[in-house]
């Protein structure tokens, strides 16, 4: 396709638009008693089942949105993306998010240098940090162990980290190696916020780790001072180098601040702000926490979906299927919101981090190349853990506006209780 041209003015959208008509004579009830539907309809990989029978959709719709993918020459820009081309054309940056959780061994390009190496530094330097602190072998200004964590940061130097955290509380091994510890997160400008993450807490006892991609963010940056204030306040100015390190692409401003550049754990600009929970920006606050060896395994679940992203054909490719059907329900079935609804209280953060990854990306007025969209883009992303949610704003669901849900649910829970006789 030229890149002028507008995806809705190519052959595959207008066929598409065309086929709303068909979709709009069935219902999804005489839709499920089409066994053989429900079964294409389906897809797994690595523990992970995609149900998406109860879309309204056939598998004709799946081929139509099949032929729009390749009319956005999506697997050429699946390609270029890993391949580390300049596809942030705003920034002329490489996105390569993919890179900070590849195996040591990969390579992946950037600008014609293979970023790996560097990922594995910068891993390698939070695994011995995060083992001295965790180990009590780095302690305080006063000689004490520093035992809890309060990580500053605000969006994506924020959300990702809560979200890994919030799920790992309640995982019988992080739990284990998470004992004694607290990991707190300071994002809003708010005092309150400030107020509360430093309610019983000992500054003797505490290391700050200030997150932040540019180290220019007005409510990050204040909430750092009030925090720094708080340790030197109590501890003296030169406890700031024992009790303060930082996350960021800027070594410069972290230098200025008045944080050891020795305490500082870089990423780089091809990592999105949003995207960034696996650079230090996630790892280093959550091996504080838990222990290197248990947010690795994160990092290698993220690898293996980038594989399967990367290679799977898009019939069975679980990340283009549900974009694809994300387009289909806001640009052709008109239905602006969807509903992340998982059945898991560990996964209580995971909507407003997918808020964040979606809502700021997707929702665009005009093309790549700046034309005036004449259609809608992006959906309303919201959520809650059911059965939460079924007490508050499922009856609007059920019986107000059409809102996609995607349900999550879960095979095994980390906690299981069974009660007898239920
Ligand atoms: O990590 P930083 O530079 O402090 O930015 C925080 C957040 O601010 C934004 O740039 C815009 O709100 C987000 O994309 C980003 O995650």
């Amino acid at each position: 396709m030229a890149s002028s041209v507008l995806i809705s003015d190519t052959e595959p959208w207008k066929d598409l638009k065309a086929h709303v008509a068909d979709i709009n004579k069935t219902h999804l009830r005489d839709l499920m008693n089409d066994v053989k539907r429900s079964q294409l309809m389906t897809n797994e990989f690595d523990g992970i089942l995609l149900d998406y029978s109860r879309q309204r959709a056939t598998p004709e719709t799946l081929e139509k949105l099949f032929k729009l993918a390749e009319a956005a020459s999506l697997k050429e820009k699946i390609n270029r993306m890993f391949g580390g081309e300049h596809i942030n054309s705003t920034e002329n940056r490489s996105v390569l998010h993919v890179a900070l959780r590849a195996p040591r061994d990969a390579v992946i390009q950037s600008d014609g240098k293979n970023v790996v190496p560097d990922v594995w530094e910068v891993l390698d330097k939070i695994q011995k940090f995060s083992e001295s602190i965790r180990s009590g072998s780095w302690v305080g200004a006063t000689g004490k162990a520093l035992k809890d964590v309060i990580a500053v940061g605000i969006g994506g130097s924020f959300l990702g980290p809560l979200f890994v955290h919030t799920a790992l509380q309640t995982d019988p091994e992080a739990i284990e190696t998470a004992r004694g510890r607290q990991l707190h997160f300071l994002a809003n400008v708010d005092p309150i916020d400030v107020a509360r993450n430093i309610a019983g807490l000992n500054p003797e006892t505490t290391l700050v780790v200030v997150v932040s991609k540019t180290f220019t963010t007005a409510e990050t940056m204040l909430n750092a001072r009030t925090l720094r204030e708080w340790i030197s306040s109590s501890l003296g100015p030169d406890a700031v180098a024992k009790h303060m390190v930082a996350v960021s692409t800027n070594l410069t401003l972290v230098e200025k601040f008045g944080i050891d550049p020795n305490n500082a754990f870089a990423f780089w600009d091809w990592v999105g702000g949003r995207y960034s929970v696996c650079s230090a920006v996630g790892v280093l606050p959550l091996s504080l926490q838990y222990g290197f060896s248990v947010v690795e395994k994160f990092l290698k679940g993220a690898s293996s979906i980038d594989q399967h992203f990367c290679s799977t054909p898009f019939e069975k490719n679980i990340p283009v299927l549900l974009g694809l059907l994300s387009l289909w329900n806001v640009s052709f079935l008109g239905y602006p919101a969807r509903a992340i609804l998982p059945y898991s209280q560990a996964l209580e953060k995971f909507a407003p981090h997918i808020q964040q990854v979606s809502m700021e990306s997707n929702g665009k007025g005009v093309s790549i190349e700046g034309v005036i969209l004449p259609f809608e883009t992006g959906e309303i992303d919201f959520g809650e853990p059911g059965t939460n949610g079924q007490h508050s704003f499922y009856q609007l669901i059920h019986q107000g506006r059409v809102i996609p849900c995607d349900f999550i649910g879960v095979v095994k829970s980390q906690q299981p209780v069974y009660l007898k006789g239920t």
